[in-house]
């Protein structure tokens, strides 16, 4: 990773001088699906270009505002707006001597989009680690590759493909932190059981269960959508829904020992067929979100409510 834990607590101490809220929870907002922070109450928003180091939302349909708040009584923080691939962040870098003595220099560099380069797509999954997040919950828009899954379905994310990490593209390549986490975390228990087991539960008491699935998200570099022969080789693969975010958070989140939470919504149907006339767009994906605001927002609203504390294992 391209910042040094000092660098990452400039951006840190800065939140906690500047809230009071001290958050146990992280909401990450996928495409469309900002309106999951407006649940939040006893506000404190920070715009993103604000705040010292953070990036900058460039994408349509996420607003780019840090949200502290309570939900259901337990502090939060929810990011209204993800950073990705796409965008030109990096996912990784390398770490070079000025990055590493001057925390200065970075803050002038954050202030100005012309250096976005220096910003990691993960960069604030760290920052809400030194912020005592415990609990990671990540949310997407994402394509339907299964051909069971309709519009509209809520999938819960039991497993992942990382796509770009096939080509070395993983968010802890370059020298490891043990303050952060392991040289080598593992990652095949990623998404929380008894998370997903209380989702479950959460889903059927408000009868979502029609529209409940669970299956493995697969991440790709975007931003084109995808061709029709790699919609097939996909779901050959084992993919249940693909999308261009996540992932990288996901492993962050997991090497620094935070419990994780995913869940894509199904905007569209990934289109597998050469007779269809679908055309997978971004404005179907935010229609989507839309139109399942107000079940997502009461399904993490429960969600939260019955979170324990995180007793902090990795293996
Ligand atoms: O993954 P999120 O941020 O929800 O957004 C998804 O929706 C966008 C495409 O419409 C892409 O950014 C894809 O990753
Ligand atoms: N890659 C990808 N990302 C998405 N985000 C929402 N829908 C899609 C999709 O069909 N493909």
């Amino acid at each position: 990773m391209g910042y040094t834990y000092e660098e990452y607590k400039v951006t840190a101490d800065w939140l906690l001088a500047n809230t009071e809220h001290r958050p146990l929870i992280a909401i990450i907002c996928g495409s469309g699906l900002g309106g999951l922070a407006e649940i939040l109450k006893d506000q404190k928003v920070f715009s993103y270009s604000d705040i010292p180091n953070f990036p900058q939302s460039t994408v349509h349909g996420h607003a780019g505002r840090l949200v502290f708040g309570t939900l259901k009584g337990k502090s939060c923080v929810c990011m209204q707006g993800r950073f990705h691939l796409y965008e030109g962040y990096p996912i990784w870098k390398r770490q070079t001597k000025s990055a590493g003595k001057s925390a200065n220099k970075l803050l002038t560099l954050s202030r100005s989009v012309e250096f976005s380069a220096e910003h990691l797509v993960t960069f604030p999954i760290r920052i809400f680690r030194l912020l005592g997040v415990e609990t990671a919950i990540v949310t997407n828009a994402a394509g339907g590759l299964n051909e069971n899954y309709k519009v509209g379905d809520i999938m819960l994310i039991k497993d992942h493909l990382n796509m770009p990490g096939f080509a070395g593209n993983n968010p802890l390549v370059g020298p490891n932190d043990e303050r952060f986490g392991l040289r080598f975390p593992c990652m095949s228990d990623a998404y929380d059981r008894d998370l997903r087991k209380l989702a479950k539960t959460v889903a059927r008491d408000l009868g979502y269960s029609d529209f409940l699935k669970e299956g493995v998200y697969c991440v790709l570099g975007g931003p084109s959508f995808e061709t029709i022969a790699e919609c097939n080789m996909l779901k050959r693969l084992g993919a249940d829904a693909v999308g261009m975010s996540t992932v990288h958070e996901v492993i962050v989140a997991r090497h620094c020992g935070m419990r994780v939470f995913g869940l894509s919504l199904i905007t569209n149907k990934a289109v597998m067929d050469y007779n269809s006339e679908s055309k997978a767009n971004h404005e179907e994906v935010l229609q989507t979100g839309r139109e399942r605001a107000s079940q997502l927002e009461e399904m993490i609203s429960r969600l939260v409510e019955g979170i324990e504390p995180n007793n902090n294992n990795v293996c």
